[in-house]
């Protein structure tokens, strides 16, 4: 039997609406609309699409986004100026600086000056941390790996004891996601382009997430049947037959992985649109510890 599809796009939806909700219920209660500000430097186009996309999705469900657009040749104090400026701004409850940043800027320190309850992104080095530490909280978590924990256990309630196989480890998906599953006390194997035997190593996975960026890597046979994989990966492949002249892809093989997998998340429409809409539910949380 096929793959259980895990809609991305439907549960985005579902928590896009809820959080409309909360806020028109808290606007009507005479509180603050909440407040973002997307910060993005340089013009990388698909960082500008997806700020654009960040900024519309704001605007669906009722929270104001204040824009600012740098270019690259910003130096790094006035990028951290900026910054400065939004952590004392009351209307601004998160700050999101989109990454990658062009090259030659000092990534960790802009992260490190937002303020920890403005940091809805959860990369601020406090934030990463407390993750990593046992009996400890962050205040946020990183939006694409608590998107993909929010599709996994919307489909398997019970994480504990199972096989967890992260292939990636990037600061933005990889390690923050198995740090994650560690917490929700799975098994966690960690493991990259440079592991030797993937596919054994794979082999051993009843939940996959895959956040290498190499286009269909993960083949059907590499699956354990009835795995759950939440594919991260968004690769573009040259395809003259589609409009763009390239069409979306995963790291996993999805025609081959669907026969054999319980369950999986599609590219696109799996874990891109949840990245967003996390981010909504993080700037309303934000929002709730500045105004109650
Ligand atoms: N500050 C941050 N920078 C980056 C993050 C992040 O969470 N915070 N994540 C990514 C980019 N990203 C959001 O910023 C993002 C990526 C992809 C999608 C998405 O919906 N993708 C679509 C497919 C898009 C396509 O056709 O190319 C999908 O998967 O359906 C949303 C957000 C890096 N930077
Ligand atoms: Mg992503």
């Amino acid at each position: 039997m096929p793959a259980t599809i895990i809609s991305g796009t439907e549960i985005a939806k579902q928590i896009r609406a809820d959080v409309a909700k909360e806020v028109a219920e808290r606007v009507q209660a005479g509180k603050p609309k909440p407040g973002l500000a997307t910060v993005l430097v340089g013009d990388d186009p698909a960082s500008h699409d997806y700020v654009r996309s960040k900024q519309k999705a704001c605007a669906e469900v009722g929270i104001n986004s204040f824009g600012y657009e740098l270019p690259a040749s910003t130096s790094q104090q006035e990028l951290e100026s900026l910054v400065k400026k939004l952590n004392d701004d009351p209307q601004v409850n998160g700050i999101l600086v989109q990454l990658p940043l062009p090259k030659g800027f000092d990534e960790e320190s802009v992260l490190s000056s937002i303020r920890l309850e403005k940091d809805v992104d959860g990369f601020h080095p406090i934030n990463i941390g407390r993750l990593a530490q046992k009996g400890r909280e962050p205040l946020f978590v990183p939006c694409t790996p608590a998107g993909c924990m929010f599709m996994l256990e919307k489909y398997l309630p019970k994480i504990e004891g199972k096989n967890a196989v992260v292939l990636g480890r990037s600061n933005i998906v990889g390690m923050p996601v198995a740090l994650l599953l560690i917490r929700a006390n799975a098994t966690v194997t960690i493991c990259h382009s440079k592991s030797s035997d993937l596919p054994g190593i794979i082999r051993q996975a009843d939940i996959l997430v895959t956040a290498v960026g190499r286009p269909e890597m993960v083949r059907g046979d590499w699956i354990k049947p009835g795995a759950v994989i939440i594919d991260v990966g968004i690769n573009h492949v040259d395809d003259p037959s589609r409009p763009k002249g390239y069409r979306v892809v995963g790291d996993v093989n999805f025609k081959e992985a669907v026969e054999v997998a319980g369950a999986i998340t599609p590219v696109p429409g799996g874990v891109g649109p949840m990245t967003i809409a996390m981010l909504l539910k993080s700037t309303l949380t934000a929002s709730k510890m500045a105004n109650g």
